[in-house]
């Protein structure tokens, strides 16, 4: 945590005795994640709780390793930080930021679609942070709305660890929805950055027509639908034809042909409505 001073604490070690545990936020295969605050500093934090032996089960101790080292390393406004972590005998504890304002999905459920404004504020922060993640050789963030949170203001976290722990509140297609994946992933072709800026295209569209671009009955169904691009356009609810214009520009099968994220943040939709501080209210 950052200290009154604003500068970070000393690296401490941290343990169970430190937090007093509040409710669940969520739960899945490798564990729970709950509200819980320090006892000194009385800071609100997000504990997220994976059992070892569900890990040794797994075999993906190195997975989350490598996952945390990342999370840790990644500072940026709209990544949800990862201060550090602990263990017990049975459990790995990692002490996470909380966003107050919950799942992005959640408010996308309630409101079915987003504005214009807020779709593209927040699609504004997920270029800036994706393009953070990129400088720092991290790609593929797992950005589908059950990982996006929002903070107490409204502001956009990317809160996954490619770490796939299921909530109540999460879709049933979740597990395995292929929804969110580049056309070079579907195939199990060598994948690259361009996967994120495909994505962004399909979150794009979510936001703005309150369903992914390629949903479909079935898996199989969709497959088809991402490998041919069958991009269609419902006449509600009514959007830009900019907006339009940048979602297909992203939803574009040959993944050197995709919007940069520079030309993203440049894009006439981004900067007309897009509101910089991350915030719209
Ligand atoms: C939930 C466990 C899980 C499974 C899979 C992936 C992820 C990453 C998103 C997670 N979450 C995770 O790691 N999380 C890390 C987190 C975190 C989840 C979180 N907050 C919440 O989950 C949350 C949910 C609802 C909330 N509401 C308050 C306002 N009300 C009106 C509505 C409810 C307020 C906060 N803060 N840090």
């Amino acid at each position: 945590m950052e200290t009154q001073k604003g500068q970070e604490s000393p690296k401490r070690e941290w343990s169970l005795r430190d937090f007093e545990i509040g409710k669940p936020l969520g739960k899945g295969k490798f564990g729970r994640v709950y509200v819980a605050r320090e006892a000194k500093s009385k800071y609100i934090v997000a504990l997220k709780v994976i059992f070892k032996e569900q890990i040794e089960k797994y075999k993906i101790q190195h997975q989350l390793r490598r996952e945390m080292e990342i999370q840790t390393s990644l500072r940026h406004p709209n990544i949800l930080r990862l201060y550090g972590w602990f263990h017990d005998d049975e459990r790995i504890f990692l002490i996470l930021e909380y966003a107050h304002g919950g799942e992005l999905y959640g408010l996308l459920r309630k409101t079915n679609y987003l504005s214009e404004k807020q779709a593209a504020t927040y699609i504004l922060s997920l270029t800036q942070a994706l393009a953070y993640c990129h400088e720092k050789n991290v790609i593929h963030r797992d950005i589908k709305p059950e990982n996006l949170l929002l903070d107490h203001e409204g502001r956009l976290k990317i809160a996954d660890f490619g770490w796939s722990v299921q909530s109540r509140s999460k879709r049933q297609t979740m597990c395995g929805t292929l929804d969110y994946l580049a056309p070079e992933m579907v195939e199990n072709r060598p994948h690259d950055y361009a996967v994120d800026n495909w994505t962004l295209g399909i979150l794009c569209y979510e936001f703005l027509y309150g369903i992914p671009p390629f949903e479909a009955e079935s898996q199989t169904d969709t497959f088809k639908r991402i490998i041919k691009v069958d991009l269609s356009f419902p006449s509600e609810p009514q959007t830009s034809a900019e907006a339009k214009h940048l979602i297909t520009r992203l939803l574009v099968k040959d993944s050197s042909k995709r919007l940069s994220l520079q030309r993203i943040m440049e894009h006439p939709w981004i900067v007309k409505n897009a509101d910089p501080s991350g915030i719209c209210k």
